[in-house]
């Protein structure tokens, strides 16, 4: 395929190069970017999405702008819910919020099923990006059951996820039906993203954290794993990126759910999420968001230490620990992708030196 021999996907196949470290950002396009919110303007999230020739401008503008190693497909993890006909919408400031929360048996049973034929703008973006990125690898993504359902089941975002848990804990069998639908729709936004064109995927489980590994293991590991497992049969070429925020004491279960990558946040350094692992799969990180607003020399050494925390895993791929936040200056991202791409080669050969003479 034509992105096989890009930075990203070797270093996500285990075939990383003694070249620089490939390096992209969770929400690189976005409100950070004053092209970002120039285009968005007077456009809604959801519709914005619906765009193609929108979306294929919002998704290259980092790419211009950056340099990055990697293009990331816009569009949202609610996206497939919403083209499935599900009524919600995505606030600003706030993020998604669903019109009738799903809370029962009959709720799960009325949720529609998502037509592949609805995401014909998925498709048509996707390939138009891909042939305007030439060499330049674009990511796919979906939401996975957990995250998804916790916006199904709370209405909206929710910082403890109370009666998500609650639902999986009391109703099993309901839980394990809304979340066998919500893989099935996730599934189909990747595979066609996947069949468009994109290089690597990425699924999203940004609250899966605040489980218990017990609670991950029985109740959403399945319905993530028969996600990826689809991937890797029907796109062998495609590697999987699987992260979520919180995950350290899930990170050995979510790579068992079948991915190439481990997306990590900030608070396990990715020498010891790899070690979690078992050494046997690439790792993405984990700047910690929070940092880059401090000086430059702060957040210079604080990038210099993930790369070199990232040389004792089979492959690295460069990112912050979650998104970019809005207030970012674009301009530092600018500045830690050039440093990426200047001191990442030698960081981490001298890095892996080290660590053979110990
Ligand atoms: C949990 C989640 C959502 N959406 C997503 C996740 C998983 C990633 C993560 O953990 O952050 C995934 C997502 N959403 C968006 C992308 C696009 C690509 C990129 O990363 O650059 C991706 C990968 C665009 C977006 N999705 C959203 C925006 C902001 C909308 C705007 O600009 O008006 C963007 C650029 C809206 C959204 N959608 C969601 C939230 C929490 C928000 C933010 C609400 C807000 O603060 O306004 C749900």
């Amino acid at each position: 395929m034509q992105w096989d021999d890009s930075s990203l996907v070797r270093a996500a196949t285990g075939r990383q190069t003694d070249g620089p470290v490939p390096v992209w950002f969770m929400r690189q396009a976005g409100r950070s970017l004053p092209e970002y919110r120039a285009v968005r303007e007077g456009t809604t999230m959801l519709e914005s999405c619906r765009r193609p020739e929108l979306v294929a401008e919002i998704t290259l503008q980092p790419v211009r702008r950056h340099g990055v190693d990697a293009a990331i497909f816009f569009s949202d993890i609610m996206v497939p819910l919403a083209a499935a006909g599900i009524d919600l919408d995505i606030v600003p400031g706030t993020g998604p919020v669903i019109a009738e929360p799903i809370r029962d048996l009959a709720a799960v049973r009325a949720l529609p099923e998502l037509d592949p034929g609805a995401l014909g703008f998925v498709t048509e973006a996707v390939g138009a990006l891909t042939e305007q990125l030439g060499s330049v690898p674009l990511i796919g993504f979906a939401g996975a059951p957990f995250t998804l359902a916790s916006y199904l089941v709370e209405g909206g975002p929710s910082r403890d996820h109370a009666r998500t848990k609650a639902l999986m804990a009391a109703e099993p069998r309901v839980w394990a039906e809304l979340c066998e639908k919500l893989a099935r729709m996730s599934a189909t936004f990747l595979a066609t993203q996947a069949a468009a064109g994109a290089a690597a995927v990425q699924l999203f489980d940004s609250w899966v954290g605040s489980l218990a590994p017990a609670d991950y293991r029985e109740h959403v590991a399945p319905h993530s794993a028969a996600i990826l497992a689809q991937i890797g049969r029907e796109h062998p070429g495609v590697p999987r990126i699987h992260f979520g925020v919180g995950t350290g004491e899930l990170l050995s279960d979510m790579a068992a759910a079948g991915a190439d990558v481990i997306g990590v946040d900030w608070r396990v350094p990715l020498a010891e999420a790899a070690r979690r692992t078992g050494g046997g799969y690439a790792v993405q990180g984990n700047l910690d968001p929070a940092l880059l607003g401090a000086p430059w020399p702060v957040l210079a050494e604080r990038v210099r230490r993930v790369i070199r925390s990232g040389a004792h895993a089979p492959g690295h791929i460069f990112n912050l620990g979650h998104g970019v936040p809005p207030q970012t200056d674009p301009a530092v991202l600018t500045r830690i992708v050039e440093l990426v791409h200047a001191e990442s080669a030698q960081l981490r050969a001298a890095e892996q030196a080290g660590a053979g003479e110990r």
